[in-house]
């Protein structure tokens, strides 16, 4: 035997080891989090067990622990999948996402809830809100901007007739590609299916490649992809999700114009979530029509040294709400310098609404 191969069998060995030890501190950590289940539903017998803030904050004091060589990101993940699992223990997270199965925010649903999440598709943003608001669900995940193609107003219109409250965030980085079934004659594709924002994302690469096929928006993506199962001249461009659920094939990878293109989806829930330490704050104001307003309403925010991460207008549909202005902030609702921002706004504004302090997006 060469020296190579001795020192793979003692690698091998104490990687059985350090497998044993792992999967004894794992079914400890396993069994820690179910007392902590029994503890909470000995105080109050309508307990959640899930607690987005203690998981932002046990995500990130990995990240802040990890020396390598595996990068933060990468450890945070396997530590998500470790808290999902031991989470559904007790009780699966149970969500609902914008569908069908497929979907980017089932992507973004699984990468905020782990694995172990009981995933429900709906067929429209409003369904995800009213599954939450029946308490049929614990969660919704509803997409609300993209990096290209800005915000996704039905998910803040559907805010202004909800009592909702926005628990959590996460941000996807968006990779399309352009797929065809085994049967499709790949030199004759003359039709590409997909949803409006997603032929929004690839235009450019569209014109330069296929300038002349037809392009057939549809729902969403998962749609356009098990739409090309049955036509041997049609493509889709969908999501890795889509074309596993379909098994279909890659023409061309990562055909977005832009590489850095990302969604941000909102956790919907019934739920204030306690400060996590690093936050985010959402609300929805309505501002009389008058000189000086967007000035009135912004003045406190630059006093108080808070910084905006996002200001957006929708018309208002109703007498009262002349201007209605979605703003996110940086803090939680519970701190002195927020609670003082909130004060402000609220005497200068016809109507203030906090849909939510929640932690920002950890991965
Ligand atoms: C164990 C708890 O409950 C759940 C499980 C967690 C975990 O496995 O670390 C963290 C937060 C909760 O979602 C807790 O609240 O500490």
């Amino acid at each position: 035997m060469s020296d190579t191969s001795i020192n793979l069998d003692e690698l091998r060995q104490r990687i059985d080891q350090l497998d044993s030890d792992i999967l004894n501190l794992i079914s400890e950590r396993a069994s820690c989090a179910q007392q902590v289940a029994h503890v909470k539903l000995a105080e109050d017998k309508d307990a959640v067990f899930y607690r987005p803030e203690r998981e932002a904050q046990v995500l990130r004091r990995i990240m802040a622990l990890n020396k390598g060589p595996l990068d933060s990101e990468e450890m945070a993940r396997l530590f998500r999948e470790i808290m999902s699992a031991c989470l559904a223990l007790e009780q699966p997270v149970k969500v609902a996402y914008l569908g069908p199965e497929g979907t980017f925010t089932q992507q973004a649903a699984l990468k905020h809830f782990g694995e172990s999440a009981v995933s429900l598709p709906m067929a429209a943003i409003d369904e995800v809100f009213r599954e939450v608001e029946a308490g049929a669900v614990h969660y919704g995940v509803v997409p609300v901007e993209n990096s290209t193609e800005g915000v996704v107003n039905h998910t803040l219109d559907t805010f202004m007739d909800s009592s909702i409250k926005i628990c959590g965030e996460v941000v996807l980085r968006i990779h399309h590609h352009l797929l065809v079934s085994e049967t499709t004659r790949r030199d004759k594709v003359s039709r590409i299916y997909s949803h409006p924002q997603s032929f929004a994302q690839c235009r450019k690469w569209l014109d330069a490649h296929y300038p002349h096929a037809e392009r057939v928006p549809v729902s969403s993506n998962a749609e356009a992809a098990k739409l090309v199962k049955t036509e041997w001249h049609s493509a889709a461009i969908a999501g890795d999700m889509a074309a596993k659920l379909y098994g279909l094939e890659h023409i061309a990878e990562k055909i977005e114009d832009s590489p850095d293109n990302s969604t941000r989806f909102l956790i919907i829930g019934n739920q204030d979530v306690p400060m996590a330490g690093e936050d985010k704050t959402s609300i929805v104001v309505a501002m009389r029509n008058q000189p000086g307003t967007l000035h009135a309403l912004l003045e406190p925010f630059h006093r108080h040294q808070i910084d905006l991460t996002r200001l957006e207008t929708r018309p208002s549909r109703t007498g009262v709400w002349n201007y209605v202005f979605f703003i996110d902030f940086k803090g939680h609702r519970d701190e002195p310098n927020v609670a003082a921002v909130l004060e402000e706004v609220q005497l200068r504004a016809a109507e203030l609404r906090v849909l939510g302090s929640y932690p920002i997006g950890v991965l």
